[in-house]
């Protein structure tokens, strides 16, 4: 499925967009690495197979009025996209009492916004081509909540009601959608994650720690795309929070408070 193709993923410097960058670069297709970076994307691109096929493209999500000239730029590479993997973004930990306003508007401007901008600008090429495939990582936490992460919860919620609509909107241009949630993945995702006063948690959490390692998590992604499918949760025990938020949501929000860790 993948060979051949062009596949753009954002996020690529570091934990599941490093691992993916990998993984696909031994499956010979043509990539795109971005994040804002370059130093950190050309390492990812060196340490990649076949790194020939591999062009970098350092841009910031939270830059969302310049998207066209970005797409623009990652088209010229190629001539083409066939996959864009929107996986770039930050997590945040703090109540909502303690929580800036500023820090809820960041993790909108990056996770939702930056997100939707990049897909809304590379949508004409994909409905011209007739083809294309949006890939978003959002997390389990854009689909039931957790204390200590309602900026993010907010975010990766709102990517589900977007790329929900854009995937029924364009089924007559072939394009699909598939949504990845992620559990815990152990990655640099609580270190960079934003306290209430907007600086970062520069931290691993426990969770974060015994989650999944970013290799394993790849693999498992990499079949829900070749799948095409809807949504994809992926990650240890936390994946069932998806049934009970469905069939017993009360039970869900019991386990949560139980459980919930900073
Ligand atoms: N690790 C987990 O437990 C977990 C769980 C659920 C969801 N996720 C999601 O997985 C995705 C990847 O995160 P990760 O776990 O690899 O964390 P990470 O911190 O290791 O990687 C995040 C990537 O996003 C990039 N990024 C951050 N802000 C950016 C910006 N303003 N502009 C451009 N790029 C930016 C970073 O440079 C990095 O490449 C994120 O969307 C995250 O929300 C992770």
């Amino acid at each position: 499925m993948f060979r051949g193709k062009v596949i753009w993923i954002t996020g690529a410097s570091s934990g599941i967009g490093e691992a993916l960058s990998k993984a696909l670069s031994k499956e010979h297709c043509n990539l795109i690495l971005s994040a804002r970076r370059e130093n950190e994307l050309k390492r990812v691109k060196d340490e990649c197979d076949n790194s020939g096929n591999i062009r970098v493209l350092p841009f910031d999500l939270a830059n969302y009025q310049s998207m066209d000239e970005i797409v623009s730029k990652a088209i010229s590479f190629f001539g083409k996209i066939d996959m864009l993997i929107n996986n770039g973004g930050i997590s945040q930990r703090s109540l909502i009492i303690e929580t800036a306003i500023s820090v809820d508007k960041k993790l909108m401007e990056i996770d939702y916004l930056g997100t939707v901008a990049l897909s809304k600008a590379l949508l004409p090429h994909f409905i011209e081509n007739k083809s294309g495939h949006f890939v978003t990582v959002t997390s389990l936490m854009g689909k039931f909540s957790s204390p200590y992460r309602s900026s993010y919860c907010g975010a990766k919620h709102a990517l589900h009601g977007f790329f929900d609509a854009l995937r029924l909107e364009h089924v007559q241009d072939n394009i699909k959608v598939t949504m990845i949630c992620p559990g815990f993945v152990n990655t640099n995702i609580s270190r960079n994650a934003l306290i209430g006063d907007g600086t970062k948690l520069n931290k691993q959490d426990n969770a974060t720690q015994n989650g999944l390692e970013p290799e394993i998590f790849v693999e498992r992604m990499l079949k829900a795309i070749k799948k095409q499918k809807f949504e994809a949760y992926i990650g240890k025990g936390e994946t069932k929070g998806i049934y009970l938020k469905r069939f017993f949501p009360k039970l869900l929000h019991r386990v949560i408070l139980k459980s919930a860790v900073r």
